[in-house]
């Protein structure tokens, strides 16, 4: 009450004793007290850096007092306008578009935003409003600015350095604009750099060191200092504090203070048109945006499927044979029984006929030495040394079992040199080189009349519980893959676009206008959400379509996890935007991130693999449920009740609100920040 009665009833701001720090040391603001009168024109000066930005902030509810006081006298955000220092205007959108956008977030309906930019073009002298901005001259753009300031007709009109950088004679007309601005009813409170162009201003404030030296009507001024311009008035003002003023000690208590706005609101449907508006005109403009969203996926997909998976071909093998020339081995077929005492086949011909099936090619030495040079010279991938009696020798230690001589049980082996330093292809060799015995021996011994289950192996596998024989590595890899993919690209276009916006201080100037981070992310997701339903139906077409990688199931639930997968990324990826301050750190922490989750998803290789560190925390990966999730669902087909799919599903909310919840908090912690600094 008795805070009432002080305040002039003429004063359209009014702020006293105002401390604010960024940090222990950094004072902005240290009890400084201004008094901004109605349908006048304030102009703040002060060298740069001094906090007069921060003023303005404080006075748009933007930036919080540390401890203070500060009363605006409109309750509503729509009363006021905003310019802030950078362009903060979406460059590609016409100047209309620009209005509309503005407008809209007013609550402005669109007739009425035609005629009032029609009006503003006049007013600033701005060219066809049908122009994008982007082609405007620098003036141009900053009158464009000024004009989407004023464009719902406020009565507090906030200007942050709106002639920098401008001619005089562009500055001049500027000035004269708001001089009849004031005319109409309009307080407007202007920063500037330029003391001399201030002298248009009512009042002038001039700041230093956190407080207000003076403020009072520059010809007032001028006479208080007895000089003949701002600039020494200030140089006078400046040196007087030095030799007088100590800066009062920073209060210790902190009592937070701030300018609050009963249009505040957590979700109203006009701001989200006018965000939805803004996005929907951007994607017009740029579709290349939209083809690269939906042509990499597709891409990733085709790529993927050609590369993984597959079994290496034509991989080469050196053979010494010592039993026959390989020559007489092509179309060899067993006729006669290999334990038969006269007509011998040669079983090593069709040892090396099952692998020839298998796709190896085969190259005949007749020397061990050298073949072995060439596997070190990486000529082939490995030797095969038939010893010279292989299939006599076989033949003994099959019909002699334990009571095989030992000579002949050696030479039944055929001798395998194979380079490993490619784990893969080593891999393939040996495993080939052992999966082919089984019907190699079968085949001999039916020949035989013998009972071909003698070459069996002693373990046998029935028919797969889950999946089927012959699965192969990319059964396993392509679920991981969609569920990258869906929360990768998202994540990329989400921290992508909202970064730009940051950057160009736009994300700051709609904050200004009382729109909510809510209105913002979920302009920002609806808008995705169409890209990314297209792209991951694409991707999973490519997938289990064209390629025919298992789907047995499920394929509603998985489209439902894929969509709030690719919501979570698109979170994760505002959150980066937000929290980032470059677009290095931005990008880096998208491609790291993903580079993260390549590794942990399964992607590459089983996390039952992982080290043990790393398998106790791997819930903690964004993706790691929602990869069992998906794969319970597509290669096992489990319903939605079972455990796995539940704790998919879960943890992919879960992660969607943790994520919701950082960018809340990192919005409001950023307050007055979410633009790049200068
Ligand atoms: N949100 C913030 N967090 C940390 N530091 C901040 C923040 N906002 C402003 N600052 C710092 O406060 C000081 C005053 O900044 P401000 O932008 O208000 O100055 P200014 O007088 O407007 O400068 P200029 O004329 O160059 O625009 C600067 O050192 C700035 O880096």
């Amino acid at each position: 009450m008795e805070l009432q009665t002080k305040i002039p009833s003429d004063a359209a701001v009014y702020i006293r004793d105002a401390y604010k720090r960024f940090a222990p040391t950094q004072i902005v603001l240290n009890g400084l007290s201004l008094t901004i009168k109605e349908r006048t024109i304030y102009g703040l000066l002060g060298a740069s850096g001094c906090g007069k930005s921060t003023v303005l902030n404080v006075i748009a509810g933007r930036t919080e007092l540390d401890s203070g006081t500060v009363v605006v006298k409109t309750k509503k955000r729509s009363n006021l306008g905003f310019m802030p220092q950078t362009l903060s205007l979406h460059e590609q959108m016409s100047v209309y578009e620009n209005f509309t956008f503005y407008g809209y977030l007013f609550g402005m309906e669109t007739d009425a935003i035609r005629s009032r930019s029609e009006d503003l073009l006049k007013f600033l002298e701005l060219p066809s409003g049908h122009r994008l901005v982007r082609e405007l001259s620098g003036g141009q753009q900053r009158r464009v600015s000024i004009a989407v300031s004023v464009i719902h007709d406020p009565h507090i009109l906030i200007l942050d350095e709106p002639t920098v950088g401008l001619d005089l004679l562009i500055s001049k007309s500027i000035w004269e604009a708001f001089l009849r601005m004031t005319q109409q009813g309009k307080t407007i409170i202007i920063t500037t750099n330029y003391i001399q162009e201030a002298r248009h201003a009512n009042t002038i404030g001039l700041m230093r060191n956190g407080v207000l030296l003076a403020e009072d009507a520059p010809i007032k001024l001028l006479e208080r200092c007895h000089v003949s311009s701002l600039e020494d008035a200030f140089l006078l003002l400046s040196q007087e504090q030095e030799k007088e003023i100590e800066p009062g000690p920073f209060p210790e208590e902190i009592k937070p203070a701030k300018a609050t706005f009963q249009d505040d609101s957590v979700f109203t449907f006009q701001k989200f048109k006018g965000i939805m508006y803004k996005n929907i005109t951007l994607l017009k403009r740029d579709y290349t945006f939209i083809v690269v969203q939906l042509i990499i996926p597709i891409i990733t997909a085709f790529v993927f499927n050609m590369v993984i998976g597959t079994k290496p071909k034509n991989i080469k093998l050196a053979v010494l044979n010592n039993e026959i020339s390989l020559s007489h081995c092509l179309n060899y077929t067993v006729t006669s029984c290999f334990m038969d005492e006269y007509d011998i086949p040669t079983l090593s011909c069709s040892y090396v006929n099952y692998l020839r099936k298998e796709h190896y090619q085969f190259i005949e030495y007749d020397n061990q030495e050298k073949a072995l040079n060439d596997v070190r010279e990486n000529k082939v991938w490995g030797l095969l040394n038939f010893p010279h009696n292989f299939t006599r020798s076989l033949a003994h230690k099959v019909t002699e079992g334990i009571n095989a001589n030992d000579d002949f049980v050696t030479q039944s082996f055929v001798e395998t040199w194979v380079d490993l330093s490619n784990q893969y292809i080593g891999s393939f060799i040996k495993y080939d080189m052992m999966r082919v015995i089984e019907p190699f021996l079968q085949e001999a011994l039916l020949v035989c009349g013998e009972n071909p289950r003698l070459g069996s192996q002693f373990v046998e596998f029935e028919k797969p519980v889950y999946g089927s024989p012959d699965e192969n590595f990319i059964t396993y890899a392509s679920i991981a893959l969609l569920c990258l993919g869906c929360f990768f690209f998202p994540l990329l276009s989400t921290a992508l676009l909202a970064y730009i916006e940051k950057m160009e201080g736009i994300m700051e100037r709609i904050m200004v206008t009382g729109a909510s981070t809510i209105e913002m992310i979920s302009s920002l997701i609806l808008i995705q959400i169409v890209a990314h339903v297209v792209q991951t139906t694409l991707v999973m077409i490519i997938l289990f379509w064209i390629y025919d990688n298992p789907l047995r199931g499920g394929v509603v639930a998985i489209s439902i996890l894929m969509l709030i997968t690719g919501v979570s990324g698109m979170f994760h990826g505002f959150m980066l935007a937000v929290l980032c301050d470059t677009i290095f750190l931005t990008g880096y922490g998208a491609a790291g991130l993903n580079f993260a989750l390549c590794l942990t998803s399964g992607l590459l290789w089983p996390i039952e693999g992982a080290h043990v560190s790393l398998r106790m925390f791997n819930w903690l990966s964004p993706l790691s449920y929602t990869v069992d999730a998906a794969r319970a669902l597509c290669i096992k087909n489990f319903p939605l009740t079972h455990y796995l799919v539940i704790r998919g599903f879960s943890s992919a909310v879960t992660w969607c609100c943790l994520i919701l919840l950082i960018i809340y908090v990192s919005m409001r912690h950023k307050k007055g920040r979410l633009e790049i600094q200068k």
